[in-house]
């Protein structure tokens, strides 16, 4: 600090003519207690001080008496840019401060350097309580942060650690004062390759520690620099991502599990294979846009169940499911059933008009079934609908506006069509923005008998029946390859149900195509002589009734063994000659 900084700068002077009672107004006048005596030239030639007049008053001085005849002409000069401690030292009652061009600047006095001191030291007490405040604030922001914090010096010295650094290290000695290179942590390595970045590159410095069993640390560095811009310590943070990890992966496991839930209990979709299941969820994931699905996969494997299940599961639940088959409607129907059409458009048409299923399904979802027999020109028409969201019914000219979520199905290759040039290149994209395909039922056979449980239950439900399939037709269903998918198995089942006398149904009742598999038995018969047909079947049954009737006392059991109902298998056993006891 220098000198002119704790002076009293440009103090009021008094003419060496003037009195002491000049003097006195002066300084009451201006709270000063010392004034610098000036010649004619404004010389300074003395300095008059509060306690130096009193003195002269009781020494018999009269308030008239000049201030020259009392004045302290012992004059202690310095410059204004003497350092203020130096003059600290020096015993003074007064001094007088000149600039470089010796002009009179102002004056010190003991009491001013008092005030003075006391006033910075009463400042610096002050600073110093905001200062220990604020650091507290700081030391307990840096507590407060979840991150695990520590501070390095330039050194490589520990300076502060929060608690949370111990939580997300488990760590339990204090290490501050210690190197950094000394850390016994997991991510140690990495903390010290930040620290070092910081500090050499003077700028912020990140890594990742990846552990096992979804351990994850963030670190990252951030300098502290100096007035020169070097840096003087790093602040180094480590987040811990590993809790957020696991609540990532339970919260993927549970929005899993939820859609299988939801899925499950979608009352006519039965499934049970990963494929059905992977369909589902795709079905579900797709639901809650507004995205065209196109979807796939050969005749009756459930392409129209799938699709049904996509509108319930949307924002359009409430709005209607309108399906229309592109293979079903002749072809000159099939445009005013799409667009409807105005009244008197053509001949036969009704006379109010009709909306189409486009307009009738405003507001939900319109399914275009078998949509790879779709004419080519009124592909053009659909594609334009599409595009502009907008139809307008046949002989109509008021634009129909639009707001339909399209979901397309078809068991053909869509893309082999497009090659021989049957389907619009352009609508196949505009249709195949989500493809689902399902997979034909032989493919997932885990599938096949809880979906022949389902129907069964359904027929018995139907009819108060309690029908039951015996292992060997359950064996039959799962082997057989099932080219008419789900629908061929609800529609064998519902037959099976009706047609059997018994609850339990045999493979002796399923049609040949199933049956075939099961006589087709891989045990050879020995034959050393041609005997007729008749008499060779009889001898087989008669060796085969006998066997099972011996292995197996109940004519129920004996019966499933050979493929049999019980009453066919009596019925027999009697007509060749077998004797049974029931
Ligand atoms: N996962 C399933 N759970 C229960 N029933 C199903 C399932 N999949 C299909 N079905 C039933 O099978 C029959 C055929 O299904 P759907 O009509 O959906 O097949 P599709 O693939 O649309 O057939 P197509 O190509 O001939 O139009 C329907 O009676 C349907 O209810």
């Amino acid at each position: 600090m220098k000198v002119k900084q704790v002076m009293l700068a440009n103090p009021r002077t008094l003419h060496c003519s003037k009195t002491l009672l000049d003097a006195s107004h002066l300084y009451r006048q201006t709270k000063v207690n010392c004034a610098p005596i000036v010649d004619d030239e404004g010389n300074v030639v003395g300095i008059l001080t509060v306690f130096r007049l009193i003195e002269a008053i009781e020494e018999g001085a009269t308030f008239d008496t000049r201030v020259d005849q009392i004045m302290d002409t012992n004059l202690q000069i310095i410059d204004e840019d003497t350092c203020f401690k130096d003059i600290c030292e020096q015993t003074i009652d007064r001094l007088l401060i000149f600039n470089k061009k010796q002009k009179l600047t102002g004056v010190l006095t003991r009491i001013d350097l008092i005030n003075k001191v006391h006033g910075a030291l009463e400042n610096t007490e002050h600073k110093l309580a905001e200062a220990f405040e604020s650091n507290q604030e700081l030391r307990s922001i840096i507590e407060a942060s979840y991150d695990g914090i520590i501070v390095v010096d330039s050194q490589g010295l520990i300076q502060i650690v929060n608690k949370s650094f111990f939580r997300v290290q488990g760590f339990h000695d204090d290490p501050t004062g210690d190197s950094v290179e000394q850390l016994l942590i997991v991510c140690r390595d990495l903390v010290i390759q930040v620290y070092r970045q910081v500090m050499a590159e003077g700028k912020v410095a990140f890594a990742r520690y990846k552990g096992k069993d979804l351990t994850e640390l963030g670190i990252t560095g951030s300098p502290v620099l100096d007035e020169q811009n070097h840096p003087e310590r790093v602040v180094i943070s480590i987040r811990d991502f590993t809790e957020l990890n696991q609540l990532k992966l339970q919260t993927a496991r549970f929005s899993q599990e939820l859609k299988s839930l939801r899925a499950k209990e979608q009352k006519d979709l039965i499934y049970h294979s990963s494929a059905m299941e992977r369909v589902v969820n795709e079905a579900l994931q797709v639901s809650g846009v507004d995205s065209t699905v196109l979807i796939t996969g050969e005749s009756g494997v459930g392409k129209e169940v799938i699709a049904r299940t996509i509108h319930r599961n949307s924002p359009r639940a409430e709005g209607p499911f309108i399906q229309i088959n592109g293979g079903a409607i002749p072809e000159n129907l099939l445009e005013s059933e799409l667009f409807g059409y105005e009244k008197g458009a053509f001949t036969g048409a009704n006379k109010e008009g009709k909306p189409g299923m486009m307009e009738l399904a405003n507001g939900g979802t319109l399914l275009l079934d078998e949509v790879g027999d779709m004419p080519l020109n009124l592909q053009v028409k659909l594609l334009r609908a599409l595009q502009e969201q907008e139809i307008y019914r046949i002989g109509g000219r008021v634009a129909i506006k639009l707001n339909i979520r399209i979901l397309a199905a078809t068991n053909k290759n869509l893309e082999n069509l497009v090659a021989e040039k049957k389907f619009r290149e352009d609508l196949y994209y505009r249709l195949n923005v989500v493809p689902i395909e399902i997979p034909p039922l032989r493919e997932r056979k885990s599938d096949i008998l809880p979906l022949a449980k389902h129907f069964l239950d359904k027929v018995n439900n139907k009819y108060q029946l309690q029908k039951y399939f015996s292992y060997e037709v359950c064996k039959l269903f799962e082997e057989y390859n099932w080219p008419g998918n789900i629908r061929e198995l609800a529609n064998l089942v519902e037959r099976l149900v009706i047609m059997s006398e018994q609850d339990a149904i045999f493979p002796d009742q399923l049609p040949p195509s199933l049956f075939a598999k099961f006589s087709a038995s891989p045990i050879r018969v020995a034959i050393d002589q041609l005997i007729p047909l008749k008499e060779a079947r009889e001898i087989v049954e008669t060796e085969l009734i006998v066997k099972a009737l011996k292995e197996y006392p109940s004519l129920r059991r004996a019966g499933e063994v050979l493929g049999v109902a019980h009453t066919t298998l009596l019925r027999k056993a009697r007509s060749l000659g077998i004797p049974y006891n029931d």
